[in-house]
C-alpha cells in the first residue's frame, strides 16, 4: 500500500479531562444507574465501591428509587445457581440453550463457542443430580429440515459434557415423553431443532404448554436468543416455575449491562460495522454513558460527507447526514470525546485484490472507497484506548473479510488484548467483531466475549430482551 500525504486530525471533539489528564465524565446520575436491565451482584465483577449504591445489584426492574441515600430494592433475576440441590435433585429441567452454531457441507461445526458456553450450566444440573432436556433452534428452517437437524452437535456435546448425549428424533410428543420418562438423573437428552414446529417462532401458548409439559422447571442459558419471544424461550415460563437464568446468560447480563452502566471510568466504546442505520440505537445509548467514542467502519463515510468532505465512491447513506450531524452534536454537548479516523484505505474496487492506498479522510478521491482505518488513526485510537479503564467494542473497523483491508480491525483487536492483560474490562459486543478477534486468536484474553448478535446490540441499545424479562425475580435485595 502507497502512503500518501501526512493524515489531518479529523473531528476530534473536546474531552473534558481531569486533572491527572485523563479524560472523564460526569458520574451517571443514581437513578441512571439504577435504570439499566441487569442480573448480578457487581461485586462478582470487581465492580466493589465504596458507594453501596455502585454495589447493588443491577436491577431488572428497580421499583424505588426516589433519591440520594436511599434504600434502593433490587430484582435481579433468579438464577439457576440460587436453586438448592434438594431443587434440583431427580428435577427434570427444561434448558433452552443457543446452540446454533455454523456447520459445513458436510455437517462439520465450524465454531463451537457456543457449545462450549453452554457447558458450565448442564454441567452444574447433572453434578447435582437433574435430568437436563437441551433445547435449542438451529437456522432459520421452515418445517422439517433434515439440514438443520441437531443431530451434528450430540459428539460434541456429550465429549464437552463428558456423558452420552441421548438425542431425540422431535422436540414434543410420545417418543420425547418416553425418553424423558426413561432419563437417569444427572443425564442429558438433546430434543430436536425447536424451529421445525412454526409454533416456536409464534410463540403459540398451546405449543409452550406442550414443551413445558415434558420438564418440572426452566432454566433459559440462550443469551443469542433471548431477544426473541419464542416458545421455548418466553412462553413456556408461563407453565414452568421456576423459571431461573442459566449461568451464561447471567454473564452476558452482567457484562452488556452491569459493566456498561457502572463502568470503571474513563470508558470507552469502539463502533464499526458497515451502516449507520443498524447502529443509530447502540450509538445513541452508549453517548449516554461513555467519556470516549471511537467511530469506524463504513458508517464513517457518512459522518464526513455530513461534515462536508468527499468520500469518493464509499459507503454512504444519504438519509442518514442529517443523523449524522445531530451525532456528532450530540456528542460534543455531552462531553464525550467523538473520535472519527484521520485518515482510510482506499480501494479501487470493492475486491480482496484491490489497489489500494492511505490517504487523510479529506482526501478521498473520485472512483476509490474507504475500506479501512488507516495507520495514523489506529496510532490517534490506540493512544486514546492507552487511557482508558472499560472498552467496549462493536463492529470492525473496515472490511476485514479481506486481509488487504483487515489492519485497523486486527489492531483494535491486538489492543483491546493488550488492555485486558493490563487489567483493562475489555468487552466484545457479538457479531463480525467477535470474528476479527477470533481471527486474531485473542478472544480468550478477552473479559468478555459476546455469544448474542442482535440480543447484545439489542441490550446496547437499552431494550429489554423478552427471554430475560420472562424470568422469575430473584428475591428483592435491599441495600
Ligand atoms: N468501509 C467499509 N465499507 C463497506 N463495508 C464495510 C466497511 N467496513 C466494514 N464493513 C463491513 O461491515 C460488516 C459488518 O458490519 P455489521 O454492522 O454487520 O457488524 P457487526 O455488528 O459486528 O456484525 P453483526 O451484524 O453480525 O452483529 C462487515 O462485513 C464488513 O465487511
Ligand atoms: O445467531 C443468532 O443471532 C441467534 O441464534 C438468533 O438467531 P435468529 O436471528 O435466527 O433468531
Amino acid at each position: 500500500m502507497a502512503s500518501a500525504t501526512a493524515p489531518t486530525t479529523l473531528s476530534l471533539l473536546p474531552t473534558t479531562k481531569s486533572s491527572s489528564g485523563q479524560s472523564v465524565a460526569p458520574s451517571p446520575s443514581r437513578v441512571q444507574l439504577s435504570s439499566f436491565l441487569g442480573a448480578r451482584p457487581l461485586r462478582r465483577l470487581g465492580f466493589a465501591s465504596a458507594d453501596p449504591l455502585l454495589a447493588v445489584q443491577v436491577a431488572s426492574k428497580v421499583r424505588s428509587v426516589s433519591g440520594r441515600g436511599m434504600r434502593v430494592v433490587s430484582m435481579a433475576k433468579k438464577s439457576v445457581g440460587d436453586l438448592s440441590a434438594a431443587e434440583l435433585k431427580g428435577k427434570k429441567v427444561f434448558v433452552r440453550a443457543d446452540l446454533n452454531v455454523p456447520l459445513d457441507d458436510n455437517q462439520n461445526i465450524t465454531d463451537d463457542t457456543r457449545i462450549r458456553a453452554a457447558i458450565p450450566t448442564i454441567k452444574h444440573l447433572i453434578q447435582n443430580g437433574a435430568k437436563v432436556i437441551l433445547s435449542s433452534h438451529l437456522g432459520r428452517p421452515k418445517g422439517v429440515t433434515p439440514k438443520y437437524s441437531l443431530a451434528p452437535l450430540v459428539p460434541r456435546l456429550s465429549e464437552l459434557i463428558g456423558i452420552e448425549v441421548i438425542k431425540a428424533e422431535d422436540s414434543i410428543g410420545p417418543e420425547v415423553e418416553k425418553l424423558v420418562a426413561s432419563l437417569p438423573d444427572g443425564g442429558v437428552l438433546l430434543l430436536e431443532n425447536v424451529r421445525f414446529y412454526k409454533e416456536e417462532e409464534k410463540n403459540d401458548p398451546e405449543h409452550a404448554k406442550k414443551l413445558a409439559a415434558l420438564a418440572d422447571l426452566y432454566v433459559n442459558d440462550a443469551f443469542g436468543t433471548a431477544h426473541r419471544a419464542h416458545a421455548s424461550t418466553e412462553g413456556v415460563t408461563k407453565y414452568l416455575k421456576p423459571s431461573v437464568a442459566g449461568f451464561l446468560l447471567q454473564k452476558e447480563l452482567d457484562y452488556l449491562v452491569g459493566a456498561v452502566s457502572t463502568p470503571k471510568r474513563p470508558f470507552a466504546a469502539i463502533v464499526g460495522g458497515s451502516k449507520v442505520s443498524s447502529k443509530i440505537g447502540v450509538i445513541e445509548s452508549l453517548l449516554e454513558k461513555v467519556d470516549i467514542l471511537l467511530l469506524g467502519g463504513g458508517m464513517i463515510f457518512t459522518f464526513y460527507k455530513a461534515q462536508g468532505l468527499s468520500v469518493g465512491s464509499s459507503l454512504v447513506e444519504e438519509d442518514k447526514l442529517e443523523l449524522a450531524t445531530t451525532l456528532i452534536a450530540k456528542a460534543k454537548a455531552k462531553g464525550v470525546s467523538l473520535l472519527l479516523p484521520s485518515d482510510v484505505v482506499i480501494a479501487d474496487k470493492f475486491a480482496p485484490d484491490a489497489n489500494s492506498q492511505i490517504v487523510p479522510a479529506s482526501a478521498i478521491p473520485d472512483g476509490w472507497m474507504g475500506l479501512d482505518i488507516g495507520p495514523d488513526s489506529i496510532k490517534t485510537f490506540n493512544d486514546a484506548l492507552d487511557t482508558t479503564k472499560t472498552v467496549i467494542w462493536n463492529g470492525p473497523m473496515g472490511v476485514f473479510e479481506f486481509d488487504k483491508f483487515a489492519v485497523g480491525t486486527e489492531a483494535i483487536a491486538k489492543k483491546l488484548a493488550d488492555l485486558s492483560g493490563k487489567g483493562v474490562t475489555t468487552i466484545i459486543g457479538g457479531g463480525d467483531s467477535v470474528a476479527a478477534v477470533e481471527k486474531v486468536g485473542v478472544a480468550d484474553v478477552m473479559s468478555h466475549i459476546s455469544t448474542g448478535g442482535g440480543a447484545s446490540l439489542e441490550l446496547l441499545e437499552g431494550k429489554e430482551l423478552p427471554g430475560v424479562l420472562a424470568l422469575d425475580e430473584a428475591v428483592p435485595v435491599a441495600v
